[in-house]
């Protein structure tokens, strides 16, 4: 992931106010410098008509021999100085301490690759995403048939035929009617792309549509041809049934159903209720759910150490087991469309080299908190208990990741919800096995 943060992202809004400032500042320089130039320039030119009409007479007299030579001499010379004085060199070199941290092609690609993710997961439909409609958001901003287009490419040229015809077709809808080339060239990606994936099997999703295009190419290029008649601009159709259509779903493996089902899911459940989840509280000797408030304000008070001691004290408190073994707390920042796959957070038997080094044994479990609340999306979800935990501001959640036999359970698998709207901070703790062995006792199965 390129844009593994959003924090780097608020870096690239600072930077691109810099840019502007500093670019604006440069354009009134140069706006000066050029008005000086214009004035001197008229002075010669106004001085030199004179000169040009009658040339001869015009020298008879020394004192404009005399002048002339001042103006090509003097005179010119602060020509030549404002010629010269132009920043841009500087300009460049100022911006450059900015641009050098600007994303990359790479980068939006990823941030394209995201929206493309976002639309999957959340079913998002093209139209909407254009409108700049996304759940969970107050603001609208619009894309632009070109920027449409922008992303079709960028689509097309990583393969991706599924969601270039998605916003080709986007692009075709809100492109001017009078910008002949540009729909002449969305339409070749069109074509080429609605081949590809009634070809590709693994698109067999969109090949429903292929009859749907073909008429609408039929229709866009015998529009084409009747605008190149008469020039009258013809009003283009929306196509109509088929903007739910397109998503992924019919070819992927049951898993991934059954994660980007729990993402899409509500009313939320707000609590993982895991069959081992609760946990007694040491001080009040009282069992406890799996998620669990935690005081902020009772976190954020002193230095960095004696806040992070303080976490680590509570975790032990609340979850009974001994800290001494867990890894260091991991703060999480999730960015455009920021997600994590599947996955367990124990080592499998055949990972055995997995914590070796730390020789603490493997993950015996996990506390996640959140510490932002999001508008959409972000969710944790467990695809093989059909559970979902919503991040709340200030929340916690506790899970085993083994069984007591000390194997690992299968059923924490696990992922983190792309993030739709909003931003995701996360904390985790990964809790180890060695120092627990009388604070959670072997069982005596080995399918406890
Ligand atoms: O951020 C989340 O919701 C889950 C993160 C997670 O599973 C992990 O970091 O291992
Ligand atoms: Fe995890």
């Amino acid at each position: 992931e390129l844009f593994t943060a959003m924090a780097d992202m608020e870096h690239l809004v600072a930077a691109e106010k810099a840019v502007v400032d500093v670019l604006s500042d440069y354009i009134r320089q140069e706006e000066l410098r050029l008005s000086q130039l214009k004035s001197l320039t008229a002075a010669f030119a106004m001085k030199n008509r004179e000169a040009a009409q009658k040339p001869a007479e015009f020298l008879a007299n020394p004192v404009n021999s005399f002048l002339l030579v001042k103006r090509l001499t003097a005179d010119w010379e602060s020509i030549e100085v404002l010629l010269h004085s132009g920043q841009a060199d500087a300009l460049a070199q100022n911006l450059t301490a900015y641009t050098e941290n600007f994303p990359t092609k790479e980068d939006l690609k990823g941030a394209a690759t995201a929206l493309f993710r976002l639309q999957d997961t959340y079913r998002l439909n093209t139209a909407d995403l254009a409108m700049g409609r996304v759940p969970g958001t107050t603001s609208f901003p619009e894309l632009l048939g070109d920027e449409c287009f922008e992303i079709g490419k960028i689509a097309y040229n990583s393969g991706d035929h599924y969601h270039t015809v998605m916003w080709m077709e986007e692009a075709m809808k809100r492109i001017q009617d009078d910008d002949v080339a540009s729909r002449a060239e969305i339409l070749e990606y069109l074509a080429f792309s609605i081949f590809m994936v009634d070809v590709s099997p693994d698109h067999s999703r969109a090949s429903g549509n292929k009859r749907y295009y073909e008429s609408y190419i039929e229709t866009s290029e015998e529009k084409l041809r009747r605008k190149g008649d008469d020039g009258a601009a013809m009003k283009e159709e929306a196509p109509a049934q088929h903007a739910e259509v397109r998503h992924p779903v019919d070819h992927v493996v049951p898993e991934r159903e059954a994660y980007e089902e729990l993402c899409r899911q509500s009313p939320p459940r707000s609590i993982l209720q895991l069959k081992r989840a609760t946990v007694q509280n040491s001080v009040t000797g009282e069992l406890e759910t799996a998620s669990y408030r935690v005081s902020k304000s009772a976190w954020l008070r002193s230095d960095e150490d004696a806040v992070v001691s303080r976490i680590n004290q509570r975790i032990g408190d609340v979850t009974g087991l001994a800290m001494s073994t867990a890894e260091d707390l991991q703060i999480a920042n999730y960015g455009l469309g920021g997600h994590y796959e599947p996955h367990f957070d124990f080592a499998r038997r055949e990972e055995k080299d997995a914590f070796k080094s730390l020789g603490t044994g493997n993950r015996i479990a996990t506390v996640i908190f959140y510490m932002t609340d999001l508008e959409a999306g972000g969710a944790t979800v467990f695809p093989r208990v059909g559970a979902r935990i919503i991040p709340e501001r200030g929340s916690a959640a506790f899970w085993y990741n083994l069984k007591q036999s000390g194997q690992g359970d299968y059923s924490t698998r696990h992922a983190a919800c792309p993030v739709l709207a909003g931003t995701k901070w996360v904390a985790n703790k990964w809790i180890h096995e060695i120092g627990q062995e009388f604070r959670r006792p072997c069982g005596l199965s080995e399918m406890e």
